[in-house]
């Protein structure tokens, strides 16, 4: 089975445009968790710039399925994860200055880095995730840091699938069957939506958990959210 994490942070944006609370982030997780959603996650910026670290305080009563918060490990963001104790913390190697994720952590040349945060992280209890391009090398490597997880970067699946290149799913396939292998989990995330998530749930083996926010928002302007996270489910059965 596959999880569907729906990702908040969009809601948060369009809050912080006028700055009050509406819409209210910790409503929209109770709402998507009653629609079905089997998990919800964040991400919040050092700018704070969509969800902010008091939301992430916020959210913890309220998030009885499964807790996903992902970042950078700066110390500031390390510090709330181990406060809150979310089911997972997913670990995402982000410029200060980036407008969303770009990239998946190098897990060799960084590995003495990523070893140390899990083991803080999972210390606590809490599941690790680390962030990886479709690459078996770093796939390797993420086994090397002792991570519970890998999210599988999909942003160039999303833009290839659009294309029509259905053959950008090949290292995708590759590198889960690697994990599943090697007994990592595999998550994945990044730009996936109602077009090309069941193309690729269908060949991906084992995978754990989606998280989506970008499309998932944007489709629900039109279609609404309740019927939009039935549709997600019915893909990912
Ligand atoms: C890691 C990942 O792919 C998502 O968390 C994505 O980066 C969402 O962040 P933004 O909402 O800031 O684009
Ligand atoms: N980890 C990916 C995520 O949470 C959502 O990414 P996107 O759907 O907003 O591109």
């Amino acid at each position: 089975m596959t999880k569907l994490s729906v990702n908040i942070n969009k809601v948060a944006t369009i809050r912080n445009s006028r700055g009050g609370n509406v819409p209210n982030v910790v409503q929209f997780a109770k709402d998507a968790q009653s629609y079905g959603a089997q998990g919800i996650t964040i991400h919040p910026r050092p700018d704070e710039r969509h969800i902010k670290y008091q939301d992430a305080y916020d959210l913890k009563p309220e998030v009885y399925t499964e807790y996903n918060i992902e970042g950078n490990p700066i110390d500031k963001f390390t510090k709330m994860v181990l406060e809150i104790k979310p089911t997972q913390v997913t670990l995402v190697p982000d410029a200060v200055d980036a407008i969303t994720s770009n990239a998946g952590w190098d897990t060799i040349k960084h590995k003495d880095f990523l070893v140390e945060k899990i083991q803080e992280f999972k210390a606590q209890g809490i599941r690790t995730s680390i962030f990886v391009d479709p690459d078996v090398k770093q796939i390797e490597g993420a086994k090397a840091t002792g991570t519970d997880r890998i999210e599988l970067y999909t942003e160039s699946y999303a833009h290839e699938y659009a294309q029509g290149n259905k053959e950008a799913i090949k290292p995708f396939v590759d590198c889960a069957k690697l994990a599943n292998e090697i007994g990592l989990g595999v998550n994945a995330g990044h730009d996936l939506s109602l077009d090309n998530i069941q193309f690729f749930k269908e060949n991906i083996p084992g995978l754990l958990e989606v998280s989506i926010g970008h499309a998932l928002i944007s489709e629900s302007l039109y279609l609404g959210v309740e019927n939009v996270i039935q549709m997600y489910l019915n893909k990912l059965k």
